[in-house]
């Protein structure tokens, strides 16, 4: 469990306040992410867990800006990065801000990395969009960023394409463009699940000591809640494009509220067994044209449910030492007379 300190009463880095995602399915749109708020402070590692489908990946794509164009779209809310509101810029306003002060790396570094340039030029391009530096310097510096990230003979790889190396060289490749400019946030969407596991645990290690020389802020996106215990300090966990649960990372594995938590916690799979990751979960997370409009979206797969559950959509509210959480098994989440929540 993270022991880092940040500073508690920081001003945020990153807020996202009722921010609500929708992709257009046969000429309607329906919310994939779902009044979704919560902030990353300065040096803070936010995990955000879930099964497939609870809108992890689509809620990290709008901080982004980098939804499918005419498919996806931001309906409401706001997403306020270093003080400003990335959901107002256009296309090149965030062109300079992403890759920049932001930045992402995901699961599979192959689709990323484009298979018809060299590393290093690919490396190069982040730096000389973004700095002023000369070609020589940027190459130089793709140099020292491979080595960086932990890329014996970076002199040689960096006139490497992508497809000579290995998946854990690829991802490190990957680590060296996000980090290039330095970011103040990393986006890491489960940046190991195509990498065997001894491989996974060098990249975590890499992004937690990259994370705490350069003082970024990483939101790590993950299906493996021991990761989660390991790396971050604090945990959103999301349902059917809703967070349930947000606590610190050491509250949520010692006294997780949400039974929705309490049962991927049962779910995480032995070292030893080749499970499906989080499915021992009985029933699957509804589709986004499925979505229950009221009441709790878990309600069906819950075992702690009540009739109650079906029809009053729980508030994620403070339970307590800030603890949030949305379910009816706890009054803070009760809509208040009157309001039918949502
Ligand atoms: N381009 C798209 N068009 C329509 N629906 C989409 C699109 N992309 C994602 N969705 C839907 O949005 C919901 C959330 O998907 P998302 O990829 O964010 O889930 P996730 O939690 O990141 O899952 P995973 O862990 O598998 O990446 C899903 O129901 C998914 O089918």
């Amino acid at each position: 469990m993270s022991t880092k300190k940040f500073q508690q009463s920081a001003a945020p880095l990153l807020e996202v306040k009722n921010l609500e995602t929708a992709f257009d399915i046969d000429g309607a749109y329906y919310n994939a992410v779902d009044n979704v708020s919560f902030s990353v402070k300065p040096r803070q590692i936010v995990g955000v867990v879930g099964e497939s489908g609870c809108g992890k990946s689509v809620m990290s794509l709008s901080i982004m800006q980098l939804l499918p164009k005419g498919i996806g779209k931001i309906r409401a809310g706001e997403i306020i990065f270093d003080g400003i509101h990335i959901e107002q810029l256009n296309e090149n306003q965030i062109n300079k801000i992403r890759g920049k002060d932001m930045s992402m790396i995901f699961q599979e570094p192959m689709t990323s990395l484009n298979p018809v340039f060299t590393i290093g030029s690919q490396i190069q391009e982040v730096l000389l969009n973004h700095q002023k530096i000369s070609k020589k310097d940027a190459r130089q510096k793709a140099i020292s960023l491979l080595k960086s990230v932990g890329i014996s003979r970076p002199e040689r790889i960096v006139d490497e394409y992508p497809h000579q190396l290995s998946g854990g060289m690829r991802q490190r490749v990957m680590i060296a463009i996000a980090i290039a400019c330095q970011p103040k946030l990393l986006i890491a969407d489960e940046p190991t699940t195509a990498l065997d596991v001894t491989v996974q645990a060098q990249i975590l290690e890499l992004i937690k000591e990259i994370q705490e020389v350069n003082d970024m802020s990483v939101i790590l996106i993950t299906h493996d809640l021991g990761v989660v215990a390991e790396m971050c300090d604090e945990v959103i966990v999301m349902y059917a494009g809703r967070i349930v649960e947000h606590t610190d990372a050491e509250t949520l594995f010692y006294n997780p509220k949400h039974p929705y938590t309490t049962l991927l916690m049962g779910a995480i799979p032995k070292m030893e067994e080749e499970t499906d990751r989080l499915s021992s979960i009985q029933g699957i997370v509804p589709s986004i044209t499925n979505m229950k409009k009221t009441g709790c979206r878990f309600a069906n797969r819950c075992p702690m449910a009540m009739p109650e559950c079906q029809t009053v959509t729980p508030i994620l509210a403070d339970s307590g030492d800030g603890h949030k959480v949305a379910c009816l098994l706890f009054e803070s989440s009760r809509p208040k007379e009157g309001v039918t929540g949502r």
